[in-house]
């Protein structure tokens, strides 16, 4: 079976090992050579796989369990594996424990799938764009204002514990329609167990967990931690089903542009509705759990970055107060002219992707042509049933597209660039729905903090003597999650 495997795509360099260690349980395992290419790979690796086998295209075929999985790092390929979804569908199976709320456009295919980006992508629009950003500018404002206070220099021991709540808080508003603020002790509603806000974070923190433990199991509630989880599910769920009984109670029609509210209009016109409430739920549980600790720790990893490159951030300074002259607040409408805040952005997505495998199956027997460093072409064999992941460390660091990728360089993004060799949010029709969310909030987070405040890495005399290499691996340190993790990135805000 293992030879047919190999000769079924003609023996086209990559791993050959014992075990089949796809998919969560390759983080149980090393790196041993012949047995399994070890936790987290993708990322460890980066571009050495594809730069040691001679393609940016590599098989890997296991001796037991299962089917040869193509790794892909290849601009064109990628475009066209994307581009053709019913070539290259998405494998759902492997999305089944997103639909714990119940059906989303994240974990469907197919016309369930071309339902629910029909009716959900129209609330991702200008005006929700525009709340993205309004909302995010009132949430720094009242970080500065309400928690940092007249304190020149804040000590953040690691940088999450601010970007966490910067986009819980968000997508609060622009999501769910809830303000949240950051010091207001909400107090926990008649009829509830806890707080809005704590359930969306609870739920937004523990996700995982839930997702893979059974309820049996969790009904036993036999720490604190799993009682909590279990309460904030139910209560999520239970806040959800109250949003919907009121909003569509309510006499006055408001004009509002959270998603919500967008996804329940869409659903309240003549007819059927469109979406059953389980399905709304879903699709709003799928966008927390899609854009919340995505956009946080890009933004951590981007102000770690910028706090090991005083002279990026210094331009980008320059930049900023360039743009708002008078030292306001940006606007929304400053958006197009911040183009180095976006260039940051990418710059820091193009480094640390938060998502490292974008997973494709192959539904019919077909090839890809691909050329290498050295010009050579070759037509590699799929054949169906196999399976695909779309490598983004292994493009982002892909020396033929990003010349010395290692390197910190956001001006790469002013200008032209090459658009099909950046893949952080996917790319064609199953694109990340969000993206322009996210960058909104992005933008206008990094825009206000540079402003306001210079950021620095935390001087601490256990590493004064580390090399700039060794700093660089302590402080962006990293886990595999539902999105890449920072250990921990401590950083000082000093007031300018
Ligand atoms: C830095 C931030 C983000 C990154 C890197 C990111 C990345 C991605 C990626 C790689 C996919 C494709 C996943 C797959 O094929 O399995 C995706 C899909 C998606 N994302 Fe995002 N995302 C981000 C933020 C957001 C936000 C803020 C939202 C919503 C508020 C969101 C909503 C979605 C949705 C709904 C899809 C599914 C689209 C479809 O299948 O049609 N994402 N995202």
């Amino acid at each position: 079976q293992f030879r047919r495997a190999v000769h079924s795509v003609q023996n086209h360099p990559g791993y050959r090992t014992l075990l089949n260690t796809l998919g969560p349980v390759e983080n149980f395992f090393p790196r041993i050579p012949g047995l399994t290419p070890g936790s987290f790979h993708m990322w460890q690796r980066k571009h050495k796989d594809f730069e040691q086998h001679g393609w940016d295209m590599i098989t890997y075929v296991p001796c037991f369990g299962s089917r040869t999985n193509f790794y892909v790092a290849d601009a064109d390929a990628i475009r066209e594996i994307t581009t053709h979804r019913h070539r290259f569908p998405k494998p759902i199976e492997q999305y089944r424990l997103l639909t714990y709320f119940g059906g989303n456009i994240v974990a469907s295919e197919g016309d369930v799938w071309k339902r629910y980006r029909r009716i959900t992508a129209p609330a991702f629009s200008e005006r929700n764009n525009r709340l993205v950003w309004d909302e995010t500018r009132l949430v720094m404002q009242d970080l500065f204002d309400n928690v940092w206070g007249d304190q020149r220099e804040i000590d953040v021991g690691h940088c999450v514990d601010i970007t966490l709540p910067i986009a819980l808080y968000v997508i609060g508003a622009a999501g769910f329609g809830r303000r949240i603020s950051w010091k207001a002790d909400e107090v926990v509603p008649l009829g509830h167990a806890c707080t809005f806000k704590d359930a969306l974070h609870t739920v937004s923190t523990n996700v995982f967990y839930r997702l893979v433990i059974p309820d049996w199991f969790l009904n036993l509630g036999l720490t604190q931690n799993l009682r909590d989880i279990k309460t904030s599910f139910d209560e999520l769920q239970s806040y959800m089903m109250e949003m919907i009984r009121a909003r569509r109670q309510a006499e006055k029609k408001e004009e509002r542009y959270d998603l919500f509210s967008s996804l329940l209009d869409a659903n309240a016109g003549e007819g059927e509705p469109s979406l059953a409430d389980s399905e709304l739920i879903g699709n709003l549980f799928i966008f927390l759990l899609a854009g919340h600790e995505t956009t946080a720790h890009t933004l951590c990893y981007a102000f770690g970055l910028l706090a090991m490159h005083q002279d990026e951030q210094e331009r980008l300074y320059q930049h900023i107060t360039s743009v708002l002259r008078d030292g306001r607040l940006p606007e929304y409408e400053d958006y197009n002219s911040l183009s180095y805040c976006q260039a940051v952005l990418y710059e820091t997505l193009r480094l640390f992707p938060p998502v490292h495998s974008i997973p494709k199956s192959v539904a019919e027997d077909t090839s890809i042509t691909i050329t290498n460093a050295n010009g050579q072409r070759t037509t590699v064999p799929m054949p169906k049933g196999s399976s695909i992941s779309i490598h983004t460390p292994g493009l982002h660091y892909n020396p033929r597209h990003w010349p010395d990728p290692h390197r910190f360089a956001p001006a790469r993004f002013l200008g032209e660039w090459p658009r099909d060799a950046f893949v952080p949010f996917s790319a064609g029709p199953r694109a990340c729905l969000g993206r322009r969310f996210s960058e909104t909030e992005s933008v206008a987070a990094l825009a206000t903090l540079v402003l306001r405040y210079r950021v620095a890495v935390r001087a601490d005399p256990r590493f004064a003597g580390e090399t700039c290499d060794e700093r660089w691996a302590r402080v962006f340190a990293s886990r595999p999650g539902v999105s890449m993790t920072p250990l921990g990135v401590p950083l000082v805000f000093t007031r300018r």
